[in-house]
C-alpha cells in the first residue's frame, strides 16, 4: 500500500471530519460516497460492523476514487487482511492488541490506532505509530485530555472519536494536535438505511461551514 499519513493529513486540510459509517448493503455504498463527496468531505471510514463493511469499502472507492476510504472497527488479523484487499486507505482501531499489532507489521498498512491514555499514547509512538485515534472521546477526558498530552507529548496527532457532534467538533479541531475529528453524526445508520443523501450532504457542508466560520 503506498498511501500515507502525508496524504491523509493533505485530504484532512481541505476537511477535517470523519464520517464513520455502519453500511448494511453495498448497495449504499455508491449513493453514500457521492452524497458526502458532494457535502465536501474528503475522508470516510466505514466500521466493519456489519457484513457488508467490507464490500462497501470496495464499493465507495470504486464509485468516488478520490474519496478516502477508511476501514474502521480493525480488531483482528483477518481484519487487516481484508481492509487492505478492499483497497482501505487507511485502517482505525478502537485499541491495540498483540495479535492485531503482528498483522499491521506483515501488512503494514496506514493505521490510526485506538488510546485512551497517556501510556497507550506511548506504547503506540514506540511501535511507531505517528496518529492516534482518542478513543471514545468524549469519556477519554475529551478537549481538556488533548490539551494536557499535547505537553508532554508533542509529536503525536489526533483524531478523537467517539460521543463526539456537531456542536463540539469545531473545539476539538482548533487543539493543534488534533488533525481531524470522527463521528457518526454525519451520515448515521438511520440516515444511510433511509437513502437520505441529500440530508448526508447537507449535514457534511454545515459541519465543514462551521469549522471554517
Ligand atoms: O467502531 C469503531 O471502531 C469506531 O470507530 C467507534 C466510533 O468511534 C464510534 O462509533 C463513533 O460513534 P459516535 O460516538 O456515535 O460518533
Amino acid at each position: 500500500m503506498t498511501f500515507s499519513l502525508t496524504e491523509l493529513k493533505r485530504a484532512a486540510a481541505k476537511a477535517p471530519v470523519v464520517p464513520v459509517l455502519v453500511i448494511g448493503s453495498v448497495e449504499q455504498a455508491a449513493p453514500l460516497a457521492k452524497a458526502l463527496q458532494d457535502g465536501g468531505l474528503t475522508i470516510a471510514e466505514v466500521t466493519l460492523r456489519t457484513p457488508a463493511g467490507i464490500e462497501a469499502i470496495a464499493a465507495m472507492k470504486a464509485a468516488v476514487p478520490e474519496l478516502l476510504v477508511g476501514a474502521g472497527t480493525v480488531l483482528t488479523g483477518e481484519d487487516v487482511r481484508n481492509s487492505v484487499e478492499a483497497g482501505a486507505d487507511f485502517l482505525v482501531s478502537p485499541g491495540m492488541s498483540p495479535g492485531l499489532l503482528n498483522a499491521l507489521g506483515k501488512y503494514k498498512p496506514l493505521m490510526i490506532p485506538g488510546v485512551a491514555t497517556a501510556s497507550e499514547a506511548m506504547c503506540r509512538h514506540e511501535e511507531g505509530f505517528e496518529m492516534l485515534k482518542l478513543f471514545p472521546a468524549s469519556v477519554a477526558g475529551g478537549i481538556p485530555a488533548l490539551k494536557a498530552l499535547a505537553g508532554p507529548l508533542p509529536h503525536l496527532q489526533f483524531m478523537p472519536t467517539g460521543g463526539i457532534g456537531a456542536g463540539e467538533a469545531n473545539d476539538y479541531l482548533a487543539l493543534p494536535n488534533v488533525l481531524a475529528v470522527g463521528g457518526s453524526w454525519i451520515a448515521t445508520r438511520a440516515d444511510v438505511d433511509s437513502g437520505d443523501w441529500a440530508g448526508i450532504s447537507r449535514k457534511a457542508r454545515e459541519a465543514l461551514s462551521a469549522i471554517s466560520s
